[in-house]
């Protein structure tokens, strides 16, 4: 089998997109194709099922929060100026108020019991810790505490008042964002739909029938890292060499995903049939590899109106490539404007240094550290393309244009991996 591979060694797979295009030049490509793909569909849901879903809605407060002036301790409430008044005879007591109840607005000279998380009546200003005050002749009597305006009262509107923004579009929502919606009275919620996508590994190294079996790794890293996004995920693995299998799962793959990605195949080998059986499905291709280190056989594809990321087999590169094209990409999906890299770039000092090939745009797996205020960024070591155990101790990475050199000492940035 190997020697007839080898003997009949076919010219590798065409496209007559622009081949080996340089970075910058691949990213304008896929932002200027972004310009016709519209936002993904909206839905509501549940906030029950709002966790991990993208905000399509700007949410601005109903109600502002606390909704009054309420007590942030268990103790008295009275009006600062009566207390003061009142001296060593202190005030008398006219009720109890707990969480939940509307009280009375406040008498003249008079302080009520009031309870945490209850509303204080229209009047007092302030709220004194029971174990700061005692009562004598139901009389309230401060002790040691001067009382203030405003003393342990959480003030009406001082987390937000209404009209205020409070989580953006765009928002990935988790556990943090839910009590806000649940705050604003809200039931149901704008959310993108999860877009649909196929993960697809191939190659005879992952088929039972293998001789020389490996594990695919790759489906698993992507879809990880793509449901984070937002996206809904299958992966499937065609474990052969034969084009005419990765053919009838790809078919498949397109019936059912709004994205394609495959992993693996795409570069120049006998067996790497990704791009010409994509090809054959009639998909057209929007760039056909990119100098870039790790990822040079990264291409992209159209098939009608779905977009196919043919990323390399190299779990890093894969990765890399992900980072550096489908995340950007699915962001894009939930806004307006294609950014590379969108996630905020962190800065450092280079505590290494490199010189990138003059037509190869490098992308290095760092760590990043911050001590006393100093953020440093140091280069992870790496076999190369295929270590996964570098990503594991890498924070990010960072990009050394074709052509440059990165100094010791250099200020440099970090995109940070996204989770
Ligand atoms: N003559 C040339 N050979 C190669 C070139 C080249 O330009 N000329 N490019 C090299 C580069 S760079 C890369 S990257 C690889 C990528 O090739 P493919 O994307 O076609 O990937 P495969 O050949 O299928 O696999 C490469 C390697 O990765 C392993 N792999 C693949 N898929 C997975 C997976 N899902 N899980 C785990 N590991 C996976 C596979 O077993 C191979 O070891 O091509 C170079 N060759
Ligand atoms: O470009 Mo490849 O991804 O280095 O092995």
């Amino acid at each position: 089998m190997v020697g007839s591979l080898l003997a009949s060694a076919t010219p590798e797979q065409k496209c007559t997109a622009p081949d080996m295009v340089g970075y910058d030049e691949a990213q304008a490509l896929l932002a200027a194709c972004m310009q016709n793909i519209p936002l993904l569909p909206i839905e509501f849901v549940s906030i029950a099922q709002a966790d991990g879903r993208i905000l399509a809605e700007d949410v601005r407060a109903v109600m502002p929060r606390p909704e009054a002036d309420i007590s942030a301790m268990d103790g008295y409430a009275f009006r600062c100026a009566d207390m003061e008044k009142a001296g060593n005879t202190g005030l008398p007591l006219a009720g109890q108020i707990a969480a939940g109840d509307t009280p009375p607005p406040l008498g003249q000279d008079v302080a009520y019991g009031i309870l945490t998380g209850a509303r204080l009546p229209v009047g007092a200003d302030c709220v004194v810790a029971q174990e700061r005050a005692s009562i004598m002749d139901g009389r309230v009597h401060l002790r040691e505490q001067t009382a203030r305006s405003g003393l342990n009262v959480r003030r009406k509107g001082e987390e937000f008042c209404k009209g205020d923004m409070l989580l953006e579009h765009g928002q990935k929502l988790d556990w943090r964002h839910l009590p806000v919606l649940v705050h604003q009275g809200k039931k149901q919620v704008a959310v993108y739909k999860r877009p649909k996508i196929c993960v697809v590994a191939n190659g005879a190294e992952f088929g039972a029938t293998a001789t020389d079996c490996r594990t695919e790794l790759n489906t698993q890293l992507l879809a990880a890292m793509l449901q984070s996004k937002g996206a809904l995920v299958t992966r499937y693995v065609c474990g052969s060499d034969s084009a005419e299998d990765l053919h009838k799962l790809l078919y498949q793959c397109v019936q059912e995903a709004d994205i394609l990605i495959t992993t693996g195949g795409i570069s120049v080998g006998q067996t790497d049939h990704v791009l010409s059986v994509l090809n054959q499905m009639g998909a057209k291709c929007l760039f056909r590899r990119v100098k870039i280190r790790p990822g040079k056989p990264m291409t992209v594809m159209q098939l009608g109106q779905k977009m196919v990321f043919c990323l390399p087999g190299n779990p890093a590169a894969a990765a890399i490539c992900a980072q550096l094209f489908v995340v950007p990409f699915l962001h894009c999906l939930v806004d307006e404007k294609y950014e590379a890299n969108a996630s905020i770039a962190t800065e450092g000092q280079s505590r290494f240094s490199y010189v990138a090939a003059t037509d190869t745009t490098c992308f290095l797996p760092v760590h990043f550290t911050e001590n006393k205020g100093e953020n440093s960024i140091s280069l992870v070591p790496s076999v190369g393309a295929s270590d996964i155990l570098c990503l594991t101790r890498a924070t990010g990475f960072v990009k050394v244009s074709a052509g440059e050199t990165l100094q010791v000492g250099d200020m440099c940035q970090m995109i940070p991996f996204t989770s």
